[in-house]
């Protein structure tokens, strides 16, 4: 069994795959992931009682087996389960036919599709989708998209077997133009789990993931390029602070940005650097800075351009405007050979300006940016589109292009290093789809930067972090709907010292 926050491709789980067939009998895995999905539908239909009504959808493939695999495991028991197979037995792959000939023999009853109407008419306790997995090339087409259809419109629970039907596994994107997915509110995977279950649509469509590794030898699986962000990943920084400390052992942030009208953002992106444990946090002004901010009067307000650049750390962006100081300022920061956010209009200057790429590219200290998907597209000069069509190459890309390490906001935000694994984060929730969010992630990049932390871990760690704090606040009722990005910074703090106590070693510093 891999880690299990490991995340494989399409292809590197048929690779696997293969290696394992070399040392079964043929049919095995299939045997087990019907099995494994038949033991969580139980689960699932457990306050239905013994007499639960199981819908069924096999589609033409080795996903279609899998259903037909469970189907006759379900039909053992006094379950009503009922089959509709959208296939051609005789182009059934051998394992899927003879997983067929299986259900056939057992006490399933078999619906024909053209029952559509009175077959949702019915009460289901659960519908096991196992339309298509990892083989779906292109759109459903109009023959089943109307299966689908009905399905995302039932109340009762939907286990998807792999993936969703429609959902490419690798970027979490719907297949083809104008397609259609199931929308889950359980999947199974199997033998690992895919990055396209955790980012773009994944989230929405494949609802809880659980993974069957199905007892391949571990000797099967290849070495992964991709993982969940976990605690783990970032677990050896959150240490207890030394009594014998000071508030320069915690580093000095600076936040650039806040041009005139948008001063709230170099405000929200200095607050959460303050809250994550920065020992000093200053806001540089890009026009007229307040004297003070008096809700968080610890904050140094200064203008930017009569900042000193030589030390500390640095987020430059938020609420930065794209005017010729913010580009002269950026620069400034760019020549200086200090840690470094960048974020929001910091992107966009960058993004249009050659030298500022090159500057931003040959920065020899840590470098963090944070784009959104649009911003990610300025950065790449190709649509937003585009990069949400396949968000980890997106995130990978720029990382090379910059050699930084690149936090690609949105669901299941990517983190990209060069050289290194990419990772989806877990946490977070749409409470953070809210102007401000993205300011206070990059003041927690930077303070975790300022407190040494690696720019790996430390974006890691923020977005973790970042998304943990929502999540805890909408168990709250505070959000999503109206969580504001101010709201968050105190949750972020109480998150970071609950997982610095937790982590910490019978009280001792690290
Ligand atoms: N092989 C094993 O022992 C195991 C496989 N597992 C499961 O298998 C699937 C992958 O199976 P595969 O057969 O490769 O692919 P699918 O079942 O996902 O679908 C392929 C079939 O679907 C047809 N297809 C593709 N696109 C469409 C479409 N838009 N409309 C209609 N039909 C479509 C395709 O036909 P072609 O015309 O393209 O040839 C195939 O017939 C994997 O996801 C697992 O669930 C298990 O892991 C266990 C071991
Ligand atoms: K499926």
């Amino acid at each position: 069994m891999p880690s299990p926050t490991a995340l494989f491709s399409a292809s590197e789980i048929r690779d696997i795959e293969r290696a394992a067939q070399t040392t079964l009998p043929a049919g095995t895995l299939m045997q087990r992931a019907g099995e494994a999905a038949a033991e969580l539908a139980l689960e699932l239909i457990q306050s239905a009682g013994d007499t639960a009504n199981v819908l069924i959808l096999a589609g033409p493939g080795n996903n279609g087996g899998d259903a037909l695999e469970a189907a006759y495991r379900l039909a053992q028991g006094s379950l009503e389960v009922t089959i509709v197979l959208c296939a051609d037995p005789a182009r059934q792959p051998l394992n899927a036919r003879q997983a067929l000939l299986r259900a056939q023999s057992s006490a399933a009853c078999f619906v024909d599709t053209d029952l559509r109407d009175d077959l949702f008419a019915e009460k289901w306790d659960l519908v096991i989708d196992g339309l298509f997995g990892i083989g779906l090339t292109r759109a459903i087409d109009s023959t089943v998209r109307p299966l689908v259809q009905a399905v995302n419109v039932l109340a009762c629970p939907v286990l998807s077997l792999d993936v969703p039907s429609g959902l490419d596994a690798d970027t979490g994107n719907i297949v083809g133009e104008n397609g259609i997915a199931i929308r889950a509110s359980h999947t199974i995977t199997f033998i690992g789990n895919k990055p396209g279950l955790h980012t773009a649509h994944g989230k929405d469509y494949a609802g809880a993931v659980r993974v069957a590794s199905l007892d391949i030898d571990e000797a099967c699986f290849i070495p992964f390029h991709a993982e969940l962000n976990d605690v783990r990943l970032f677990s050896s920084h959150l240490r207890l602070r030394m009594h014998n400390s000071h508030k320069g052992s915690y580093g000095d942030v600076t936040v650039i940005g806040g041009a005139r009208g948008m001063g709230g953002a170099a405000i929200l992106a200095a607050r959460a650097a303050a809250k994550s444990g920065a020992g000093r946090v200053y806001a540089a002004f890009i026009d007229d800075a307040p004297t003070h901010d008096s809700l968080q009067p610890e904050l140094m307000c200064r203008n930017a351009v009569d900042h000193d650049f030589a030390s500390g750390t640095f987020v430059a962006g938020p609420g930065l405007g794209i005017s010729s100081t913010a580009r002269n300022i950026l620069e400034r920061a760019l020549n200086a050979q200090v840690p470094l956010v960048l974020d929001a209009d910091a992107l966009n200057l960058i993004a249009a300006d050659t030298k500022l790429q090159t500057l931003a590219a040959r920065h020899a200290s840590p470098l963090i940016l944070t784009p959104h998907p649009l911003e990610a597209a300025r950065l790449l000069g190709v649509s937003s589109a585009t990069i949400q069509d396949d968000r980890l190459a997106a995130a990978r890309q720029l990382a090379r292009l910059f050699n930084a390490t690149i936090v690609l906001k949105g669901s299941g935000t990517v983190i990209a290093t060069p050289g290194d694994n990419a990772v989806i984060n877990t946490t977070g929730n749409p409470a953070l789809a809210t102007a401000g969010t993205g300011d206070v992630l990059a003041g927690m990049c930077g303070a975790l930067l300022a407190q040494g932390w690696p720019e790996r871990e430390a974006a890691v760690g923020a977005a973790w972090l970042h998304g943990h704090a929502a999540d805890v606040l909408v168990e709250q009722g505070i959000g999503p709907t109206g969580l504001t990005a101010s709201e968050l910074i105190p949750a972020i703090r109480a998150s970071l010292n609950q997982l610095i106590n937790k982590n910490a070693q019978h009280g001792r510093t690290l």
